[in-house]
């Protein structure tokens, strides 16, 4: 075992330069130079495509009528297979699966995984850095697709308070703890998607600055809208015909002028305003298509000003709470205060649940950084965020946002449309595969599936795309890169200094990091400068494990904490080596740091190399 003291660490940090990456990288990405690298080869990729699917479906349409392509055997009916196809098709899969996985072993900055037969390392959810938030809704509501959607790599299950209702959410909630109670080396984050409203003393300053959720109401079915023709939104409540539909907020006609756009479900669709009555907003339909239950509406550039705080607000927080859930991914946060109420408020009911900014309304990006800073983390939320400010400014945004969160020490999780296509069919466009690749280069803790998972038709595949293409760019990119002024957000901590030389000894070593946290706050400052070992994080609280899902890099572990360190580490130790995470004689970064000491006097820090 070799104790090494800071100073011979701060040395050898000078062989690993961290400066300038990150602006290389950003210049690699910018979108003229990445489009056209991916258009030189889209017709080529193409040809491929259609020579395989060619294959593929002439082989399946003996069995059935449907044009979908089985690019994995889970989502497709057993009934069309016999036992000996579909046993077939498996081995087809896993074993191609497999040489992928082979693949990637040879590229740089992938880290030695040891014996990847067994244990935790055959695991995506461990072996991935960035991680996968699933919407959960119809299609991946039961057990069964829980459990494989957790196997096949979601970190973080999102329920989505707009749709469903409390009974439905429950069912997930409780169904993602029975998994995580059960589960021996995997655990799964609960998000909830929610406005933050009060009807206590918080409601009325929040009302100010808390953005509305303007939604269409249900319909009984589908409605096809085509260009041209007429189409009335109501604050009558309960209507849904061929012609009209109800909208959930009653200052709706107040608000609205003619000549607005309304844009519905981020863009999708769009109206133009052509008259008011009293309770209704007649329009002419400028971009038709299909207009389900439910749908967002934006007013493009008017949406964020309108006032709109339900009671069911206020259920959502409280159900929240009575669940404890992680965390909170809060709409409209348009300024700073609205975090501090809530936490403020989430204090009072000494609920431990972090919170996610959804940065979505054009008001929110002038306060961007007041906002994060009284966050825990910010996500992307690029649906309304491309309703309310121009399209071309999301992906400028996107990288902004992440450089911004990340330069503070925050999460960041890109979300929407990222494998929209999958919705219908069982493989992505090469766009979408771009679009991951790129949140991922950017530094992204997480990227999410929306609809994909919630209602589409290949939810396993989405999650096992969103795996295999996040896999196989982290392992192109290349250690050491970090925000050079990550450390203001930690300045005169010197948790903030170990974090940083834990990283530099461990990329220079190429050993993975193990930490020991009680509350989480070492293994996240560890994640922020994304070392490129995976960071093992023990804690000895499930809460904190669970909690840790969503950070990049981060493979939390619950373990028994004895009052004895050399008999915890031991411990520790030994289940990594036994799960198959690190091989005898293998080395290891230990770090014992953070806010609440463990196994130390307050002032003393180390970071040993301990041989397993
Ligand atoms: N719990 C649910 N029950 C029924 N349908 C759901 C549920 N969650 C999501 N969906 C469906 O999946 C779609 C995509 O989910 P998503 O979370 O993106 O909602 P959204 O309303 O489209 O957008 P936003 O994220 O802005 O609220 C929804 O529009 C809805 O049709
Ligand atoms: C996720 C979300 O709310 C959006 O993209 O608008």
């Amino acid at each position: 075992m070799a104790q090494v003291v800071a100073t011979r660490l701060i040395q050898s940090s000078f062989l690993c330069p961290s400066s300038g990456s990150i602006q290389e990288r950003a210049e690699k990405l910018k979108p003229q130079s990445f489009a056209s690298k991916v258009l030189a080869r889209e017709e080529k990729r193409k040809l491929n495509f259609v020579l395989k699917s060619t294959q593929i479906s002439a082989k399946r349409s003996t069995h059935t009528d449907s044009q979908v392509i089985p690019v994995s055997p889970e989502d497709v009916p057993k009934s069309v297979f016999t036992k000996m196809e579909e046993t077939k098709l498996n081995m087809l899969f896993w074993e191609s699966a497999r040489k992928k996985e082979e693949h990637f072993q040879h590229f740089d900055g992938l880290q030695q995984l040891g014996d990847t037969s067994v244990g935790m390392w055959t695991k995506p959810t461990v072996r991935r850095k960035t991680k996968i938030v699933c919407t959960i809704g119809p299609s991946t509501n039961t057990r069964e697709m829980i459990w494989k959607l957790a196997e096949a790599g979601m970190n973080v299950a999102r329920m989505n308070m707009s749709h469903g209702d409390h009974a439905s959410h429950q069912r997930v909630i409780d169904l993602v703890k029975e998994y995580n109670a059960q589960s021996k080396d995997n655990v799964i984050s609960i998000m909830l998607d929610t406005k933050a409203g009060f009807h206590s003393f918080y409601l009325l300053l929040l009302l100010l600055y808390m953005g509305p959720e303007v939604r269409s109401g249900d319909l009984p079915q589908p409605i096809n809208l085509t260009t041209g023709q007429e189409f009335t939104f109501t604050i009558r409540r309960g209507v849904g015909t061929a012609d009209c539909v109800s909208v959930n907020y009653d200052d709706f006609v107040n608000d609205v002028e003619v000549g607005d756009m309304l844009l519905v479900d981020g863009g999708m669709m769009s109206f133009l305003v052509k008259s008011k009555t009293e309770d209704s907003v007649k329009c002419e339909v400028v971009d038709g298509g299909e207009l389900k239950s439910r749908r967002h509406l934006n007013v493009r550039g008017k949406s964020a000003t309108l006032p709109s705080i339900t009671e069911k607000d206020w259920d959502d927080i409280k159900f929240g709470v009575d669940n404890k859930v992680d965390f909170y991914a809060v709409s409209f946060v348009k300024d700073a205060e609205v975090v501090h109420e809530l936490k403020n408020y989430l204090k009072s009911r000494d609920a431990d649940i972090h919170v996610i900014v959804k940065i979505e309304s054009a008001d929110s990006i002038p306060n961007l950084h007041s906002i994060i800073t009284a966050s825990d983390g910010a996500m992307v939320a690029r649906g309304d965020l491309g309703a309310e400010l121009p399209i071309e400014e999301v992906p400028l945004l996107q990288e902004e946002i992440i450089r911004t969160c990340r330069s503070m020490g925050k999460a960041v999780i890109v979300a929407t449309n990222m494998l929209e296509s999958m919705i219908v069919h069982p493989t992505p466009t090469r766009a979408e595969v771009s679009d991951i690749a790129i949140a991922v280069r950017e530094g992204a803790d997480a990227v999410m599936l929306s609809g994909e998972t919630a209602h589409g038709k290949f939810p396993l595949k989405a999650v096992k795309v969103m795996h295999t293409v996040s896999l196989r760019t982290e392992a192109t990119i290349t250690s050491g890169a970090m925000p050079p002024n990550l450390g203001q957000a930690f300045k005169n901590h010197m948790s903030e200094m170990f974090a940083y030389h834990a990283t530099m000894m461990s990329n220079t070593l190429g050993t993975s990091i193990v930490v020991f946290t009680r509350t989480g706050f070492m293994a996240i400052l560890l994640s922020h400068y994304r070392p490129s070992g995976t960071i093992f994080a023990f804690t000895n609280e499930k809460r904190i494990q669970q909690r840790l899902s969503l950070y990049q890099g981060v493979c939390p572990i619950y373990l028994e904490f004895s009052d004895d360190a050399e008999e915890t580490f031991s411990n520790a130790l030994g289940l990594l080596q036994n799960q198959g995470m690190v091989k005898k004689g293998e080395e290891v970064a230990l770090v014992q740091s953070g806010r609440q000491p463990i196994w130390r006097f307050q002032s003393t820090h180390n970071i040993q190399v301990r041989k397993v």
